[in-house]
Order: C-alpha cells, then structure tokens, then sequence
C-alpha cells in the first residue's frame, strides 16, 4: 500500500524568506502522526501546500499514491481537515453546521450520521445550540464533526489544541486517539508542544526553519536509554567537583551553568544513592530527554519569535 501523505524535495519560498526548505517526509495509513516545530517553523505553510491552498516553490506532494495538483478533487474528497480555528456558521446550530457541511462534501448526511457524528466529539446534547454559544473546546470539537462527516480516511488538523484550556485539550487528545486507533483514520496533526505530541502521536517530525531535524517513531526518538539528568544541588560548585571525582566523572556534560549527566533511565537509582553518599545536597533530579533538550534549545533560541 502506497504511503498516505508522501512529500519529497517541499520547498515554499517567499520574497525573502524560505518558509519551507527541501522537506522530505512519509505518513503511512493508520496512526498520529505528529509535525513539530515552533511558531514560525514552517508547519502550516507546509499543511497549506498539502490542501493545495499554498502553491509549493517546488518539490512533489502525493496523497495515497498520486500526485496531488494532477488528482486534486479525487484525493481531497479523502482528506478531513481543521486549520486554524475552525470555519464555523455562528448562528447556525451545531446540527445544521454539520449538515451544511456534509452538503458541501456532497456525502448528504442522515440525521442519524449527523447526529452520530455529534456524539463522537461529545456534542449530541448541545446540537440544537448555536455555534455562537460554544467554549472553544466546543468549537473545535464541532470543526472536527465538521471534518469527519463525509468520512475522510486522513485528517489533517493545524494546532488543534491552539487556545484550549487544559480539559478540552484532553478532549482533543481522547478524540484524535479514538479517530486513530478505533477507526484506522490517519492523522497528521502539527504541534509546538513535544509533551503534546508524546502523549497523543505514534511517529513525529521535528523542522525548524522550514528544514527537517528529526523524524521517527516517538518510542525511538524519546528512547529511555538516551536521557540526561539535570541535577540541581545546593552548592552546584562543589557537587560538580564531587561528581568528577567519582564514578559518574564520565557521564558529566561540560557547561558551567548546569549540572546534566548523560545516562539510561535504569541507572537514576544508583546516581540518587551516589549523590547521598558523596554528600551532595540535592534539592532537583530531573529527568530530560536529548530530544527534549534539542527542541528546547530550537524553540529558545534567538531566532524564535515569541510564543502566541
Ligand atoms: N504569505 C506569506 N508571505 C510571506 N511570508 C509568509 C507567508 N506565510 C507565512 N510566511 C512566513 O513563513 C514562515 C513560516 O510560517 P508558518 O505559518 O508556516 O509557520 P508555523 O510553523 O505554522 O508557525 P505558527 O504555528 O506560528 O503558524 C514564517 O516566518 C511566516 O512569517
């Protein structure tokens, strides 16, 4: 079976500026799979190009085997898509913003698709209620109704958790889930939140500055065997000093503002009663991924425009 999404050589070049640079990338049917970056990274420039919204500088987009611009309306009648916030008919109610929907698509849904549709996404007893009147956890969910009516094999949704609050981003999360592993819907869904991305996607690419710097299975890329522990200790001077001349010496990262050691999740235990024995007043053992620690730096660094 031919790849879902398959991009090779993506470029989207602006007056200026290269929002998206040679992206090569390949979604296969079935699960989430999360696209990473920070703002301004290049996510949705590159969503746009796979909608066919934003015309790509060069490169080749196939969607289930064929090239998108030459089978545009065949391919995009199998895509499902949410981007930004949702287009919603405010004063409709969310029954009718779901049939007009399904209209579009050309599917005519039932009321009884219709209202099964509602009750996927939590809504059926508000579906007689304006969209005007919705939470923006509401709103979202509706989009997604919204999207899925006419059954879509593949879901594209850009930041879908934007502007949620912390229980209608674990709606979303539940419902991409359920979309995924229930009914074998694939999902390309875009992030800047790795901790979002851990929780809800199988395999993930990372860009920055429109470039790829990572890509793989989310058990891989955060594998526990390849982790760093920051050590926050009361007289850091000292506890650094301690530390190289034990056993750990090798494990210690260089860098004099913070104390990290490179090590397997396995060997905390050991390290925690090392530190006790050496003396070392700890007051923080933290956990980090490499992964963790690349895209913070990514995300901190100078060229990153301030979060929305
Ligand atoms: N129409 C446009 N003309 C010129 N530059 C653009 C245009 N659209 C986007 N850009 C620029 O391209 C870069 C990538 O933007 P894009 O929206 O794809 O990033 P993003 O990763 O989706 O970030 P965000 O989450 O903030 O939307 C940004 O620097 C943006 O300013």
């Amino acid at each position: 079976m031919p790849p879902v999404i398959s991009v090779s050589h993506l470029t989207k070049q602006y007056p200026g500026l290269r929002a998206v640079d040679d992206l090569s990338f390949t979604v296969e049917e079935g699960g989430v799979y999360g696209f990473l970056g920070q703002n301004g990274a290049g996510k949705s420039t590159t969503i746009r190009m796979l909608l066919t919204l934003v015309q790509p500088t060069a490169g080749r987009i196939e969607l289930f085997g064929k090239e998108l611009y030459a089978h545009r309306h065949e391919v995009l009648a199998q895509v499902g898509t949410v981007i930004e916030r949702p287009d919603l008919y405010k004063y409709l109610t969310a029954y009718d913003n779901v049939r007009l929907m399904s209209e579009l698509s050309g599917v005519r849904a039932d009321r009884a698709r219709i209202m099964k549709q509602l009750e996927q996404v939590g809504l059926a007893d508000r579906a007689t209620s304006k969209a005007k009147t919705f939470s923006q956890g509401m709103k979202q969910r509706l989009g997604l109704a919204c999207a899925l009516i006419h059954n879509p094999r593949l879901l594209i949704l850009d930041e879908p958790t934007n502007g949620l609050d912390p229980q209608g981003i674990a709606d979303v999360r539940r419902l991409l889930r359920h979309l995924s592993r229930e009914e074998g819907k694939t999902i390309l869904v875009s992030s800047h939140l790795l901790a979002e991305m851990e929780l809800v996607a199988d395999s993930m690419l990372i860009i920055d500055r429109g470039r790829k710097v990572a890509e793989g299975r989310v058990q891989e890329l955060l594998n526990p065997d390849d982790m760093r522990v920051e050590l926050t200790a009361a007289d850091p001077a000292s506890a650094r000093a301690a530390l190289a001349r034990s056993t750990w010496a090798t494990r210690l990262e260089p860098g004099a503002d913070r104390l990290l050691l490179r090590l397997a999740r396995t060997e905390v235990p050991a390290l925690n009663r090392d530190l006790v024995a050496l003396g070392i007043d700890v007051l923080a053992l933290q956990p980090r991924h490499s992964l963790e620690d690349y895209f913070l730096s990514i995300t901190q660094s100078a060229h990153a425009p301030a979060a929305r």
